[in-house]
């Protein structure tokens, strides 16, 4: 059923938020110097995507990744280097829950890779273990369009909200021991921008068999696409909004901000008194 968030405590969030930008910024290295942006996007994602509208289950509000069950859900691997990252995040500041912190360290990833400013919300509660939903709620990638549309109407959104989010996938990488993908980095994989439709629409893309036996789409750039990013631009309808945020990334941005919002706070209701956090930037502070 649907979670009612506990009233928004005394406490100073921009402070969580500049120690993990803090972090993001100082450990440069991870993954080839890409930086640990892209895999925390993907936490608070996945912690927020087994949501499902037909029962109101699933969602970010227990943060019940911590648990071994949805940790080793096969979708999650690669996800660990996130957890292990916000841990001592989470012993320096034990009041924050599982819920507000992997959320959280999304919001932070996305606004300091140059990202919009995404509005949070705290308040979420820590959920026992017997409450993890099951595996196999969050999308396959060899899929093509009608999966995508089917997945994301279970998590209450329409197709301009889908194609929005899946524009995160300009960031980061694929990496074959997590999904059996591999892909070179798009040409920004640690800054924000809508670089992912207009990769997707200008590339000359081939499908290849990958070694692991995977079919995924390959550029002569060295980028790659998903079956599932490539359905963005072989159905008619997704087509029209990609080419829209391959035009303005502003345009993009502002429907980023409210569709990731949306995703992190799917199946929770917020007293009036938690307003939304605009969290400023590690350089807005000149820190
Ligand atoms: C049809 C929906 C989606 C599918 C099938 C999908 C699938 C995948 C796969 C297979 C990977 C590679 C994981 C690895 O090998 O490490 C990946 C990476 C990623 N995904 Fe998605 N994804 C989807 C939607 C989303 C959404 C909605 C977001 C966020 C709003 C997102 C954010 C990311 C990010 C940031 C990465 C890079 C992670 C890294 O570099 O470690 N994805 N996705
Ligand atoms: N970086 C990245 C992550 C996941 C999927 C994807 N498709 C194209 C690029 N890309």
């Amino acid at each position: 059923g649907v979670h009612v968030a506990e009233k928004e405590a005394k406490r100073d969030y921009q402070e969580v938020y500049n120690a993990i930008a803090t972090k993001i910024r100082d450990e440069d290295e991870y993954d080839n110097y890409i930086g640990y942006g892209p895999v925390l996007v993907r936490l608070a994602w996945h912690s927020s995507g087994t949501f499902d509208r037909n029962d109101n289950s699933g969602g970010s509000f227990g943060g019940t990744y911590r648990f071994k069950k949805e940790m080793n859900d096969p979708s999650n691997k690669g996800l660990q280097n996130a957890f292990d990252f916000l841990r001592p995040i989470h012993e320096q500041f034990p009041w924050i829950s599982s819920g507000d912190l992997y959320t959280l360290g999304g919001v932070t990833a996305v606004q300091e890779m140059m990202g919009p400013k995404i509005p949070w919300r705290s308040g979420r509660v820590d959920q026992p273990e017997n409450t993890v939903p099951d595996n196999g709620r969050l999308p396959d990638a060899s899929q093509g369009a009608s999966y995508v549309r089917n997945l994301f109407d279970r998590l209450g959104f329409g197709d301009r909200e889908t194609v929005a989010l899946i524009g995160a996938h300009a960031l980061g990488k694929t990496h074959y021991e997590n999904s059996g993908y591999e892909g070179p980095w798009g040409p920004s994989p640690n800054v924000f921008t809508n670089d992912f439709f207009v990769n997707l629409l200008n590339a000359h893309w081939t499908l290849n068999t990958n070694k692991k036996g995977v079919k995924q789409w390959d550029n002569d750039q060295g980028h790659m696409m998903l079956p599932t990013d490539m359905a963005l631009v072989k159905d008619p309808k997704y087509r029209k909004l990609v080419e829209e945020y391959a035009k303005d990334q502003d345009v993009f941005f502002r429907d980023f901000s409210k569709a990731f919002a949306k995703l992190l706070e799917n199946n929770i209701k917020f007293p009036d008194q938690n307003k939304p956090h605009y969290f400023k930037t590690l350089d807005e502070q000149d820190l």
